[in-house]
């Protein structure tokens, strides 16, 4: 139900987006929906963490705000590793974007994103937005994949395309914009209202690692 406003005027529910983050395994997925969702995220500059894969799926909750109405971003992790990629790719159903991610100085990550693409539009339809993301732009001197690589790839699928750095904090919040924008102005008349919550609540479930 919707809750008062300020005003005591009702306010309209939040809506419920959801987004799945797709990728091989280890271009830094988990990276970036921490540097984007937690605000104790480390520093921008500081030490790459041990990779700890995830295991399963993991969500986390983002409260925005997008044309003066309150948005709940509901962002899926999926593990990369192949032997979870039937359960990963069973998350894509009902999503109405995606961050699909490759790793800047790994080709195989690169090499692959055609083949998750199939799988998003198997699983959720050629109609849902996607981003493409080179992560891992701080490793300049690593690159094997060329910016223009990337480019091209995201213009032939019709899909914006940003190189980021989860560990330097380089086009997260932007990225995570764009998708939010292009997914409400398309698809605001078939999302979901919610419950009104706290706008400040950031909730995890399950996060398996090892
Ligand atoms: N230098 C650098 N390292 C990064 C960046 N993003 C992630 N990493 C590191 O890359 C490794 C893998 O990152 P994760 O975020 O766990 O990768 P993932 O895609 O979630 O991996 P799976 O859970 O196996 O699917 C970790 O050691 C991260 O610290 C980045 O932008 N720059």
């Amino acid at each position: 139900m919707a809750g008062l406003g300020p005003g005591g005027a009702a306010e309209p529910r939040p809506l419920l987006v959801k987004i799945v983050m797709a990728g091989e395994s280890c271009v830094g997925k988990t990276s970036i929906v921490r540097r984007y969702t937690e605000s104790g995220s480390p520093p921008a500059g500081s030490p790459a963490p041990s990779y700890m894969a995830t295991i399963g799926i993991d969500f986390k909750v983002k409260p925005v705000m997008f044309n003066d109405r309150r948005v709940k971003l509901q962002i899926w992790d999926t593990a990369g590793q192949e032997r979870f990629h039937t359960l990963s790719t069973s998350y894509f159903r009902g999503a109405q974007g995606f961050v699909l991610v490759y790793d800047i100085t790994n080709l195989k990550s690169f090499q692959s994103i055609t083949m998750w693409m199939n799988d998003i539009y198997e699983k959720a339809g050629d109609e849902v937005d996607v981003i493409l993301l080179g992560n891992k732009c701080d490793k300049e001197s690593e690159r094997v994949v060329p910016k223009q690589k990337g480019e091209k790839l995201a213009w032939e699928f019709g899909m914006p395309f940003f190189e980021t750095s989860a560990k330097e904090n380089v086009n997260i919040e932007y990225a995570f914009s764009v998708l939010t924008k292009e997914i409400l102005e398309k698809k605001s008349g078939v999302l979901h209202d919610l419950d009104v919550v706290s706008l400040n609540e950031t909730k995890k479930r399950t996060c398996c690692t090892f």
